[in-house]
Protein backbone atom coordinates (compact mmCIF):
# COMPACT_ATOMS: atom_id res chain seq x y z
CA UNK A 1 0.00 0.00 0.00
CA UNK A 2 1.33 3.57 -0.78
CA UNK A 3 2.32 5.56 2.31
CA UNK A 4 0.72 8.88 0.58
CA UNK A 5 -2.39 9.97 1.61
CA UNK A 6 -2.74 8.42 4.90
CA UNK A 7 -4.91 10.45 7.87
CA UNK A 8 -2.77 12.60 9.62
CA UNK A 9 -2.88 10.75 12.82
CA UNK A 10 -1.01 7.99 11.20
CA UNK A 11 1.35 10.14 9.23
CA UNK A 12 2.47 10.67 13.09
CA UNK A 13 2.13 7.50 14.48
CA UNK A 14 5.10 6.35 13.41
CA UNK A 15 7.14 9.12 15.25
CA UNK A 16 11.21 8.97 16.71
CA UNK A 17 11.69 11.53 19.72
CA UNK A 18 15.00 13.33 19.35
CA UNK A 19 16.44 14.88 22.84
CA UNK A 20 18.54 18.05 22.82
CA UNK A 21 21.77 17.87 25.00
CA UNK A 22 22.62 21.28 23.09
CA UNK A 23 24.59 20.02 20.07
CA UNK A 24 25.52 21.67 16.90
CA UNK A 25 24.09 18.96 14.95
CA UNK A 26 21.07 18.21 16.28
CA UNK A 27 18.62 19.17 13.77
CA UNK A 28 21.11 17.33 11.29
CA UNK A 29 20.40 14.01 13.13
CA UNK A 30 16.27 15.45 12.29
CA UNK A 31 16.94 15.34 8.97
CA UNK A 32 18.50 12.07 8.41
CA UNK A 33 15.39 10.64 10.24
CA UNK A 34 13.12 12.26 8.04
CA UNK A 35 15.28 11.06 5.07
CA UNK A 36 14.21 7.73 5.66
CA UNK A 37 10.96 8.71 5.88
CA UNK A 38 9.81 8.97 9.46
CA UNK A 39 8.76 11.76 11.36
CA UNK A 40 10.33 12.94 14.08
CA UNK A 41 10.54 16.03 16.47
CA UNK A 42 13.43 17.69 18.77
CA UNK A 43 12.73 18.75 22.35
CA UNK A 44 15.26 19.53 25.30
CA UNK A 45 16.83 16.67 27.37
CA UNK A 46 14.79 18.48 30.48
CA UNK A 47 11.58 17.21 29.63
CA UNK A 48 9.51 15.60 32.07
CA UNK A 49 9.04 11.58 32.72
CA UNK A 50 5.39 12.77 31.75
CA UNK A 51 6.17 14.42 28.49
CA UNK A 52 8.29 12.01 27.27
CA UNK A 53 5.76 9.38 27.87
CA UNK A 54 2.94 11.56 26.17
CA UNK A 55 5.01 11.63 23.09
CA UNK A 56 4.43 8.01 22.08
CA UNK A 57 7.46 7.42 20.59
CA UNK A 58 8.54 4.46 18.65
CA UNK A 59 12.04 4.32 19.53
CA UNK A 60 14.28 7.92 21.23
CA UNK A 61 17.78 9.45 20.40
CA UNK A 62 20.18 10.82 22.78
CA UNK A 63 22.16 13.61 20.67
CA UNK A 64 25.41 15.40 21.07
CA UNK A 65 26.55 17.93 23.45
CA UNK A 66 28.64 20.75 24.86
CA UNK A 67 28.97 19.60 28.29
CA UNK A 68 30.75 16.66 30.39
CA UNK A 69 28.67 14.04 31.78
CA UNK A 70 32.04 14.13 34.50
CA UNK A 71 30.55 16.92 35.71
CA UNK A 72 27.94 16.44 38.58
CA UNK A 73 25.89 18.89 37.06
CA UNK A 74 25.87 17.57 33.50
CA UNK A 75 22.45 17.09 31.94
CA UNK A 76 20.85 13.74 31.72
CA UNK A 77 18.26 11.93 30.19
CA UNK A 78 15.16 11.74 31.83
CA UNK A 79 14.31 7.95 33.38
CA UNK A 80 11.52 7.51 31.05
CA UNK A 81 13.61 7.18 28.47
CA UNK A 82 15.38 3.92 29.71
CA UNK A 83 11.60 2.73 31.28
CA UNK A 84 9.56 3.41 28.19
CA UNK A 85 10.79 -0.02 26.26
CA UNK A 86 11.52 1.23 23.30
CA UNK A 87 15.49 1.37 21.62
CA UNK A 88 17.76 4.23 22.72
CA UNK A 89 20.45 5.68 20.31
CA UNK A 90 22.76 7.52 22.16
CA UNK A 91 25.04 9.27 19.74
CA UNK A 92 28.15 11.06 21.59
CA UNK A 93 27.49 13.12 24.61
CA UNK A 94 24.15 11.12 24.37
CA UNK A 95 26.24 7.45 24.73
CA UNK A 96 28.08 9.05 27.59
CA UNK A 97 24.87 9.84 29.75
CA UNK A 98 23.75 6.31 28.62
CA UNK A 99 26.52 4.45 30.07
CA UNK A 100 26.90 6.93 33.16
CA UNK A 101 22.79 6.85 33.53
CA UNK A 102 23.07 2.78 33.29
CA UNK A 103 26.13 1.75 35.93
CA UNK A 104 28.97 2.28 33.22
CA UNK A 105 31.54 4.92 33.96
CA UNK A 106 32.85 8.19 31.71
CA UNK A 107 36.07 9.83 32.42
CA UNK A 108 37.01 13.02 30.88
CA UNK A 109 39.87 12.59 28.16
CA UNK A 110 43.08 14.83 28.02
CA UNK A 111 42.79 15.63 24.60
CA UNK A 112 39.62 16.51 22.19
CA UNK A 113 39.65 13.69 19.31
CA UNK A 114 37.81 15.79 16.20
CA UNK A 115 37.39 14.86 12.85
CA UNK A 116 38.08 11.36 10.66
CA UNK A 117 38.19 8.04 12.62
CA UNK A 118 37.85 4.67 11.84
CA UNK A 119 35.91 2.24 13.88
CA UNK A 120 36.73 -1.59 13.63
CA UNK A 121 34.22 -3.93 14.43
CA UNK A 122 34.46 -6.14 17.53
CA UNK A 123 31.25 -7.90 17.77
CA UNK A 124 28.29 -8.22 15.36
CA UNK A 125 25.33 -5.63 16.24
CA UNK A 126 22.29 -5.04 14.45
CA UNK A 127 22.79 -1.32 14.20
CA UNK A 128 25.61 -2.15 11.60
CA UNK A 129 25.69 -5.24 10.21
CA UNK A 130 27.12 -5.02 6.84
CA UNK A 131 27.51 -1.22 6.71
CA UNK A 132 31.56 -1.82 7.96
CA UNK A 133 32.29 -1.48 4.27
CA UNK A 134 35.95 -2.00 4.16
CA UNK A 135 38.62 -4.13 5.76
CA UNK A 136 41.86 -3.89 7.91
CA UNK A 137 45.00 -5.64 6.99
CA UNK A 138 43.78 -8.26 9.84
CA UNK A 139 40.00 -8.91 7.85
CA UNK A 140 38.60 -6.91 10.20
CA UNK A 141 35.48 -4.66 8.86
CA UNK A 142 35.62 -0.81 8.92
CA UNK A 143 33.83 2.12 9.28
CA UNK A 144 35.08 5.94 8.28
CA UNK A 145 33.12 7.99 11.17
CA UNK A 146 33.53 11.94 12.04
CA UNK A 147 34.37 12.19 16.06
CA UNK A 148 34.19 15.42 17.80
CA UNK A 149 35.08 14.28 21.63
CA UNK A 150 37.21 14.83 24.67
CA UNK A 151 35.44 12.48 27.24
CA UNK A 152 35.04 8.82 26.78
CA UNK A 153 33.54 5.75 28.09
CA UNK A 154 35.74 3.05 30.04
CA UNK A 155 33.61 0.94 31.49
CA UNK A 156 30.38 -0.51 29.97
CA UNK A 157 27.21 -0.90 31.87
CA UNK A 158 25.62 -4.03 33.13
CA UNK A 159 24.25 -5.80 30.16
CA UNK A 160 26.42 -4.04 27.37
CA UNK A 161 29.03 -5.76 24.92
CA UNK A 162 31.76 -3.44 22.86
CA UNK A 163 30.79 -3.33 19.10
CA UNK A 164 33.51 -1.14 17.90
CA UNK A 165 36.61 0.18 19.03
CA UNK A 166 39.08 3.01 17.21
CA UNK A 167 43.24 3.68 18.05
CA UNK A 168 41.88 6.18 20.57
CA UNK A 169 38.34 5.07 21.91
CA UNK A 170 38.44 1.40 22.95
CA UNK A 171 34.31 2.01 23.45
CA UNK A 172 33.82 3.56 20.22
CA UNK A 173 30.22 2.23 20.08
CA UNK A 174 28.11 -0.50 22.38
CA UNK A 175 24.84 -1.79 22.42
CA UNK A 176 22.66 -4.31 25.11
CA UNK A 177 20.41 -5.60 22.37
CA UNK A 178 18.46 -7.84 24.61
CA UNK A 179 17.25 -4.18 25.83
CA UNK A 180 17.58 -2.12 21.95
CA UNK A 181 20.03 0.04 23.44
CA UNK A 182 22.67 1.28 21.34
CA UNK A 183 25.24 4.22 21.60
CA UNK A 184 28.25 5.69 19.33
CA UNK A 185 30.64 7.50 20.02
CA UNK A 186 30.90 9.12 16.89
CA UNK A 187 28.49 11.44 14.89
CA UNK A 188 26.69 9.23 12.27
CA UNK A 189 24.42 12.46 11.21
CA UNK A 190 27.30 13.60 9.63
CA UNK A 191 27.80 13.07 6.09
CA UNK A 192 31.76 12.57 6.52
CA UNK A 193 30.35 9.57 8.37
CA UNK A 194 30.11 7.74 4.77
CA UNK A 195 27.32 5.35 6.66
CA UNK A 196 25.88 7.35 9.01
CA UNK A 197 22.94 7.61 7.18
CA UNK A 198 22.33 3.85 6.50
CA UNK A 199 22.77 3.50 10.42
CA UNK A 200 20.51 6.17 11.56
CA UNK A 201 17.95 4.32 8.84
CA UNK A 202 19.10 1.18 10.36
CA UNK A 203 17.56 2.50 13.62
CA UNK A 204 14.68 3.90 12.89
CA UNK A 205 13.10 1.60 10.03
CA UNK A 206 14.47 -1.91 11.64
CA UNK A 207 15.15 -1.78 14.90
CA UNK A 208 12.50 0.58 15.74
CA UNK A 209 9.90 -0.75 13.09
CA UNK A 210 8.92 2.96 11.85
CA UNK A 211 7.49 2.67 8.24
CA UNK A 212 8.10 5.61 5.75
CA UNK A 213 5.18 7.58 5.80
CA UNK A 214 6.81 11.18 5.93
CA UNK A 215 6.95 11.74 2.23
CA UNK A 216 6.61 15.29 0.77
CA UNK A 217 2.79 14.43 0.03
CA UNK A 218 2.14 13.49 3.40
CA UNK A 219 4.32 16.77 4.56
CA UNK A 220 1.84 19.04 2.75
CA UNK A 221 -1.50 17.11 4.32
CA UNK A 222 0.40 17.56 8.05
CA UNK A 223 0.87 21.13 7.49
CA UNK A 224 -2.08 21.90 6.01
CA UNK A 225 -3.88 20.41 8.75
CA UNK A 226 -1.79 22.10 11.02
CA UNK A 227 -2.47 25.53 9.53
CA UNK A 228 -5.94 24.90 9.70
CA UNK A 229 -6.02 24.34 13.53
CA UNK A 230 -3.43 27.22 13.85
CA UNK A 231 -5.81 29.46 12.75
CA UNK A 232 -9.20 28.74 12.54
CA UNK A 233 -11.58 31.07 10.64
CA UNK A 234 -8.81 33.97 11.16
CA UNK A 235 -7.16 35.87 8.33
CA UNK A 236 -3.73 35.62 7.64
CA UNK A 237 -1.00 37.44 5.86
CA UNK A 238 2.03 36.70 4.42
CA UNK A 239 5.23 38.29 3.86
CA UNK A 240 5.27 37.37 0.14
CA UNK A 241 9.27 37.80 -1.04
CA UNK A 242 9.04 35.97 -4.34
CA UNK A 243 12.11 33.31 -3.00
CA UNK A 244 11.80 29.83 -2.84
CA UNK A 245 10.66 29.72 1.36
CA UNK A 246 7.64 32.08 1.17
CA UNK A 247 6.49 31.01 -2.12
CA UNK A 248 6.09 27.76 -0.87
CA UNK A 249 4.39 28.78 2.11
CA UNK A 250 1.70 30.89 -0.05
CA UNK A 251 1.05 27.68 -2.26
CA UNK A 252 0.24 25.90 0.81
CA UNK A 253 -1.40 28.56 2.52
CA UNK A 254 -3.58 29.06 -0.37
CA UNK A 255 -4.73 25.05 -0.27
CA UNK A 256 -5.15 25.19 3.40
CA UNK A 257 -7.18 28.48 3.43
CA UNK A 258 -8.30 29.85 0.55
CA UNK A 259 -9.16 33.45 0.48
CA UNK A 260 -8.36 33.74 4.38
CA UNK A 261 -5.01 34.92 2.92
CA UNK A 262 -3.46 38.29 1.86
CA UNK A 263 -0.14 38.53 0.49
CA UNK A 264 2.03 41.41 0.94
CA UNK A 265 5.56 42.36 -0.85
CA UNK A 266 7.79 44.91 0.43
CA UNK A 267 9.99 46.76 -2.00
CA UNK A 268 12.15 47.92 0.26
CA UNK A 269 14.55 49.35 -2.06
CA UNK A 270 16.97 47.11 -1.16
CA UNK A 271 15.89 44.41 -4.00
CA UNK A 272 17.41 43.39 -7.21
CA UNK A 273 16.95 45.11 -10.46
CA UNK A 274 13.90 43.95 -12.17
CA UNK A 275 12.88 42.14 -8.50
CA UNK A 276 9.82 44.15 -7.64
CA UNK A 277 8.11 43.94 -11.03
CA UNK A 278 8.89 40.27 -11.94
CA UNK A 279 7.40 39.06 -8.68
CA UNK A 280 4.22 40.46 -8.77
CA UNK A 281 3.95 38.96 -12.30
CA UNK A 282 4.79 35.52 -11.51
CA UNK A 283 2.49 35.70 -8.58
CA UNK A 284 -0.41 37.00 -11.18
CA UNK A 285 0.64 34.56 -13.58
CA UNK A 286 0.93 30.96 -11.45
CA UNK A 287 -0.45 31.60 -7.85
CA UNK A 288 -3.91 33.14 -7.83
CA UNK A 289 -3.33 34.78 -4.71
CA UNK A 290 -3.50 37.99 -3.44
CA UNK A 291 -0.90 40.09 -3.47
CA UNK A 292 -0.28 43.75 -2.30
CA UNK A 293 2.81 45.55 -2.92
CA UNK A 294 3.93 48.26 -0.59
CA UNK A 295 6.73 50.24 -1.79
CA UNK A 296 9.06 51.75 1.18
CA UNK A 297 12.45 52.18 -0.32
CA UNK A 298 12.33 55.80 1.52
CA UNK A 299 11.18 54.54 4.93
CA UNK A 300 13.93 51.93 4.83
CA UNK A 301 16.92 54.29 3.84
CA UNK A 302 15.81 56.92 6.14
CA UNK A 303 15.68 54.24 8.98
CA UNK A 304 18.94 52.92 7.71
CA UNK A 305 20.97 55.93 7.54
CA UNK A 306 23.97 56.37 9.42
CA UNK A 307 23.83 52.79 10.79
CA UNK A 308 26.88 51.34 9.92
CA UNK A 309 26.43 47.60 12.91
CA UNK A 310 25.13 44.63 10.73
CA UNK A 311 23.60 43.77 14.24
CA UNK A 312 21.66 46.81 14.69
CA UNK A 313 21.00 47.41 10.45
CA UNK A 314 19.00 43.96 10.68
CA UNK A 315 17.22 44.77 13.82
CA UNK A 316 15.97 47.48 11.96
CA UNK A 317 14.90 46.23 8.24
CA UNK A 318 12.82 43.23 10.95
CA UNK A 319 11.37 46.02 12.88
CA UNK A 320 10.43 47.95 9.42
CA UNK A 321 9.22 45.03 7.66
CA UNK A 322 6.72 44.12 10.47
CA UNK A 323 5.74 47.89 10.69
CA UNK A 324 4.36 47.44 7.38
CA UNK A 325 2.65 44.27 7.47
CA UNK A 326 0.97 45.28 11.17
CA UNK A 327 -0.02 48.77 8.85
CA UNK A 328 -1.02 46.76 5.94
CA UNK A 329 -2.98 44.41 8.07
CA UNK A 330 -4.97 47.00 10.09
CA UNK A 331 -6.55 48.27 6.29
CA UNK A 332 -8.28 44.55 6.02
CA UNK A 333 -10.34 42.67 7.73
CA UNK A 334 -9.92 39.87 11.08
CA UNK A 335 -6.33 39.51 10.20
CA UNK A 336 -4.25 38.02 13.25
CA UNK A 337 -1.43 35.96 11.98
CA UNK A 338 1.22 37.08 9.80
CA UNK A 339 2.42 34.38 8.05
CA UNK A 340 6.63 34.15 6.91
CA UNK A 341 8.81 31.63 4.98
CA UNK A 342 10.93 31.17 8.20
CA UNK A 343 13.08 28.00 7.74
CA UNK A 344 15.60 26.32 10.17
CA UNK A 345 18.77 28.03 9.34
CA UNK A 346 17.21 31.27 10.24
CA UNK A 347 16.04 30.01 13.44
CA UNK A 348 19.29 28.20 14.48
CA UNK A 349 21.41 31.05 13.26
CA UNK A 350 19.19 33.82 15.09
CA UNK A 351 19.38 31.15 18.27
CA UNK A 352 15.77 31.12 18.13
CA UNK A 353 15.54 27.46 18.47
CA UNK A 354 13.37 26.26 21.09
CA UNK A 355 15.20 23.85 22.21
CA UNK A 356 19.05 24.49 21.87
CA UNK A 357 21.39 26.62 23.30
CA UNK A 358 23.44 27.76 20.08
CA UNK A 359 25.10 31.24 19.82
CA UNK A 360 23.53 33.80 18.10
CA UNK A 361 25.85 34.12 14.56
CA UNK A 362 23.70 36.66 13.06
CA UNK A 363 19.95 38.28 13.44
CA UNK A 364 17.76 37.04 10.64
CA UNK A 365 15.71 39.25 9.68
CA UNK A 366 12.24 37.11 10.02
CA UNK A 367 13.24 35.79 13.51
CA UNK A 368 15.91 37.47 15.78
CA UNK A 369 15.53 40.87 14.02
CA UNK A 370 11.66 40.81 14.99
CA UNK A 371 10.51 43.21 17.29
CA UNK A 372 10.35 42.06 20.73
CA UNK A 373 6.38 43.26 21.00
CA UNK A 374 4.01 42.31 18.29
CA UNK A 375 0.11 42.55 17.37
CA UNK A 376 -0.21 39.87 14.89
CA UNK A 377 1.39 35.93 16.20
CA UNK A 378 3.29 34.04 13.86
CA UNK A 379 2.31 30.99 11.22
CA UNK A 380 5.66 29.79 10.14
CA UNK A 381 4.49 26.15 8.61
CA UNK A 382 8.53 25.38 7.38
CA UNK A 383 9.86 26.21 10.51
CA UNK A 384 11.46 23.04 11.27
CA UNK A 385 12.67 22.62 7.49
CA UNK A 386 15.70 23.15 5.98
CA UNK A 387 15.92 24.41 2.44
CA UNK A 388 16.02 21.33 0.10
CA UNK A 389 13.10 19.64 1.67
CA UNK A 390 11.40 23.04 1.30
CA UNK A 391 11.79 22.79 -2.21
CA UNK A 392 10.77 18.81 -2.60
CA UNK A 393 7.54 20.78 -1.30
CA UNK A 394 7.06 23.27 -3.70
CA UNK A 395 7.82 21.19 -6.38
CA UNK A 396 5.14 18.50 -5.00
CA UNK A 397 2.93 21.72 -4.72
CA UNK A 398 3.20 22.05 -8.25
CA UNK A 399 5.06 25.71 -8.33
CA UNK A 400 7.21 26.46 -10.97
CA UNK A 401 11.06 24.76 -11.31
CA UNK A 402 12.21 28.37 -11.81
CA UNK A 403 11.05 29.71 -8.48
CA UNK A 404 11.89 26.66 -6.63
CA UNK A 405 15.30 26.21 -7.51
CA UNK A 406 16.17 30.19 -7.51
CA UNK A 407 18.74 30.99 -5.71
CA UNK A 408 17.42 32.20 -2.10
CA UNK A 409 18.18 36.11 -1.35
CA UNK A 410 18.33 37.16 2.51
CA UNK A 411 15.00 39.78 3.38
CA UNK A 412 17.32 42.68 4.46
CA UNK A 413 18.47 42.23 0.57
CA UNK A 414 21.38 44.78 -0.75
CA UNK A 415 21.04 46.12 3.19
CA UNK A 416 23.25 43.04 4.36
CA UNK A 417 25.29 43.03 1.02
CA UNK A 418 26.48 46.94 1.54
CA UNK A 419 28.94 46.70 4.18
CA UNK A 420 28.46 49.28 6.70
CA UNK A 421 26.00 52.73 5.77
CA UNK A 422 23.53 51.67 3.24
CA UNK A 423 22.96 54.38 0.64
CA UNK A 424 20.72 54.67 -2.73
CA UNK A 425 24.33 55.10 -4.21
CA UNK A 426 25.43 52.49 -3.22
CA UNK A 427 22.65 50.35 -3.79
CA UNK A 428 22.19 51.12 -7.43
CA UNK A 429 26.13 50.32 -7.81
CA UNK A 430 25.63 46.90 -6.25
CA UNK A 431 22.17 46.63 -8.45
CA UNK A 432 24.56 46.84 -11.69
CA UNK A 433 27.10 44.85 -10.22
CA UNK A 434 24.93 42.06 -9.55
CA UNK A 435 22.62 42.03 -12.60
CA UNK A 436 25.69 41.97 -15.04
CA UNK A 437 27.64 38.40 -12.18
CA UNK A 438 24.14 36.84 -12.41
CA UNK A 439 23.46 37.40 -16.22
CA UNK A 440 26.79 35.78 -17.10
CA UNK A 441 25.96 33.14 -14.56
CA UNK A 442 23.18 32.36 -16.35
CA UNK A 443 24.10 32.56 -19.77
CA UNK A 444 27.22 30.05 -19.00
CA UNK A 445 24.86 27.49 -17.72
CA UNK A 446 26.55 28.64 -13.99
CA UNK A 447 23.65 29.53 -12.41
CA UNK A 448 22.51 26.00 -11.60
CA UNK A 449 26.04 24.88 -10.71
CA UNK A 450 25.78 27.18 -7.79
CA UNK A 451 23.86 27.20 -4.78
CA UNK A 452 23.88 31.17 -4.27
CA UNK A 453 25.97 33.92 -5.86
CA UNK A 454 25.80 37.78 -5.43
CA UNK A 455 27.92 40.57 -5.60
CA UNK A 456 28.68 42.54 -2.34
CA UNK A 457 29.25 46.14 -1.87
CA UNK A 458 32.97 47.64 -0.45
CA UNK A 459 32.43 51.39 1.00
CA UNK A 460 36.21 51.25 0.69
CA UNK A 461 37.96 52.84 -2.74
CA UNK A 462 41.02 51.88 -4.54
CA UNK A 463 43.40 53.45 -6.83
CA UNK A 464 42.88 53.16 -10.81
CA UNK A 465 43.70 53.97 -14.28
CA UNK A 466 41.18 53.97 -16.42
CA UNK A 467 41.80 55.56 -19.89
CA UNK A 468 44.71 56.95 -18.59
CA UNK A 469 42.66 58.65 -16.22
CA UNK A 470 43.30 58.45 -12.35
CA UNK A 471 40.60 56.87 -10.13
CA UNK A 472 39.61 56.30 -7.09
CA UNK A 473 36.33 54.01 -7.07
CA UNK A 474 34.87 51.83 -4.66
CA UNK A 475 35.08 47.84 -4.97
CA UNK A 476 32.54 44.74 -5.54
CA UNK A 477 33.05 41.36 -4.41
CA UNK A 478 31.93 38.52 -5.97
CA UNK A 479 30.56 35.33 -3.69
CA UNK A 480 29.46 32.28 -5.36
CA UNK A 481 29.17 29.26 -3.14
CA UNK A 482 27.68 25.16 -3.26
CA UNK A 483 26.04 23.94 -0.51
CA UNK A 484 23.25 21.74 0.41
CA UNK A 485 21.64 23.24 3.18
CA UNK A 486 23.37 26.45 3.53
CA UNK A 487 24.28 25.70 7.24
CA UNK A 488 28.03 24.84 5.76
CA UNK A 489 29.67 25.80 2.04
CA UNK A 490 32.65 25.32 0.26
CA UNK A 491 32.98 28.34 -2.77
CA UNK A 492 32.56 27.83 -6.11
CA UNK A 493 35.58 27.04 -8.42
CA UNK A 494 34.38 29.23 -11.49
CA UNK A 495 36.79 28.98 -14.03
CA UNK A 496 38.91 31.96 -14.63
CA UNK A 497 38.00 33.18 -17.67
CA UNK A 498 34.76 33.68 -16.65
CA UNK A 499 35.62 35.80 -13.74
CA UNK A 500 37.90 37.82 -16.02
CA UNK A 501 35.10 38.51 -17.96
CA UNK A 502 32.59 39.51 -15.36
CA UNK A 503 34.84 41.43 -13.64
CA UNK A 504 35.87 43.38 -16.77
CA UNK A 505 32.02 44.18 -17.71
CA UNK A 506 31.70 45.30 -14.41
CA UNK A 507 34.33 47.79 -14.37
CA UNK A 508 33.63 49.35 -17.49
CA UNK A 509 29.78 49.20 -17.31
CA UNK A 510 29.56 50.17 -13.49
CA UNK A 511 30.46 53.76 -13.44
CA UNK A 512 32.37 54.03 -9.85
CA UNK A 513 33.50 50.64 -9.50
CA UNK A 514 37.37 49.80 -10.65
CA UNK A 515 38.36 46.72 -8.67
CA UNK A 516 36.44 43.36 -8.38
CA UNK A 517 37.38 40.58 -6.12
CA UNK A 518 36.50 37.39 -5.85
CA UNK A 519 35.69 35.71 -1.79
CA UNK A 520 37.20 32.24 -1.68
CA UNK A 521 36.18 31.39 1.79
CA UNK A 522 34.19 28.39 2.75
CA UNK A 523 31.49 28.29 5.82
CA UNK A 524 32.75 28.07 8.25
CA UNK A 525 34.86 30.10 8.95
CA UNK A 526 32.75 32.61 6.72
CA UNK A 527 29.17 33.28 6.56
CA UNK A 528 27.67 33.13 3.18
CA UNK A 529 26.36 36.83 3.33
CA UNK A 530 29.19 39.13 4.50
CA UNK A 531 27.07 41.04 7.18
N1 LIG B 1 10.49 41.79 0.37
C1 LIG B 1 9.74 41.07 1.21
N2 LIG B 1 8.42 41.30 1.33
C2 LIG B 1 7.66 40.59 2.17
N3 LIG B 1 8.13 39.59 2.94
C3 LIG B 1 9.43 39.32 2.86
C4 LIG B 1 10.31 40.02 2.00
N4 LIG B 1 11.55 39.51 2.12
C5 LIG B 1 11.46 38.52 3.03
N5 LIG B 1 10.18 38.40 3.48
C6 LIG B 1 9.69 37.46 4.51
O1 LIG B 1 10.80 36.96 5.26
C7 LIG B 1 10.90 35.56 5.11
C8 LIG B 1 12.34 35.10 5.16
O2 LIG B 1 13.05 35.58 4.03
P1 LIG B 1 13.96 34.58 3.23
O3 LIG B 1 14.72 35.37 2.23
O4 LIG B 1 14.69 33.72 4.18
O5 LIG B 1 12.93 33.62 2.51
P2 LIG B 1 12.34 33.70 1.06
O6 LIG B 1 12.61 35.02 0.47
O7 LIG B 1 10.92 33.30 1.14
O8 LIG B 1 13.09 32.57 0.31
P3 LIG B 1 14.59 32.58 -0.22
O9 LIG B 1 15.39 32.00 0.91
O10 LIG B 1 14.55 31.71 -1.40
O11 LIG B 1 14.99 33.97 -0.53
C9 LIG B 1 10.23 35.30 3.80
O12 LIG B 1 9.85 33.95 3.68
C10 LIG B 1 9.07 36.25 3.84
O13 LIG B 1 8.04 35.74 4.63
O1 LIG C 1 15.79 35.92 4.85
C1 LIG C 1 16.90 36.03 5.30
N1 LIG C 1 17.08 36.95 6.26
C2 LIG C 1 18.26 37.23 6.79
O2 LIG C 1 18.35 38.11 7.66
C3 LIG C 1 19.35 36.43 6.31
N2 LIG C 1 20.66 36.41 6.60
C4 LIG C 1 21.23 35.43 5.81
N3 LIG C 1 20.29 34.87 5.05
C5 LIG C 1 20.44 33.75 4.10
O3 LIG C 1 20.65 32.58 4.88
C6 LIG C 1 21.62 31.72 4.25
C7 LIG C 1 22.79 31.52 5.20
O4 LIG C 1 23.45 32.75 5.26
P1 LIG C 1 24.69 33.09 6.16
O5 LIG C 1 25.72 32.03 5.91
O6 LIG C 1 25.13 34.44 5.69
O7 LIG C 1 24.20 33.10 7.57
C8 LIG C 1 22.01 32.41 2.96
O8 LIG C 1 21.22 31.86 1.94
C9 LIG C 1 21.67 33.87 3.21
O9 LIG C 1 21.38 34.58 2.02
C10 LIG C 1 19.13 35.46 5.35
N4 LIG C 1 17.92 35.24 4.86
N1 LIG D 1 30.07 16.07 20.65
C1 LIG D 1 29.76 15.67 21.87
O1 LIG D 1 28.65 15.20 22.15
C2 LIG D 1 30.80 15.87 22.93
C3 LIG D 1 30.43 15.25 24.24
C4 LIG D 1 31.30 15.75 25.40
N2 LIG D 1 31.09 17.17 25.58
C5 LIG D 1 32.75 15.46 25.06
O2 LIG D 1 33.52 16.35 24.79
O3 LIG D 1 33.15 14.31 25.09
MG1 LIG E 1 14.40 35.74 0.32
Amino acid sequence: MSADNLPRSDIHAHRILILDFGAQYTQLIARRVRESGVYCEILPWDVTDAEVREFGAKGIILSGGPESVTDTKGPTAPQAVFQSGVPVLGICYGMQTMAAQLGGRVTAGTHREFGYAQVTSSAPCKLFDGLFDHKDGQGRPLLDVWMSHGDKVDELPPGFVAVGFTNSVPLAAMADESRHYYAVQFHPEVTHTLQGEKILERFVREICGCEARWSPGNIITDSIARVREQVGRDNVLLGLSGGVDSSVVGALLHRAIGDQLTCVFVDHGLLRQGEGDQVMETFAQHMGVRVIRVNAEERFLTALKGEVDPERKRKIIGRLFVEVFEEEAAKLQGIRWLAQGTIYPDVIESAGSRTGKAHVIKSHHNVGGLPEKMNLKLCEPLRELFKDEVRKLGVELGLPREMVYRHPFPGPGLGVRILGEVTKQYADLLRKADTIFLDELRKHDLYDRTSQAFAVFLPVRSVAVMGDGRRYDYVIALRAVETIDFMTARWSRLPYEFLDLVARRICNEVDGISRVTYDISGKPPATIEWE
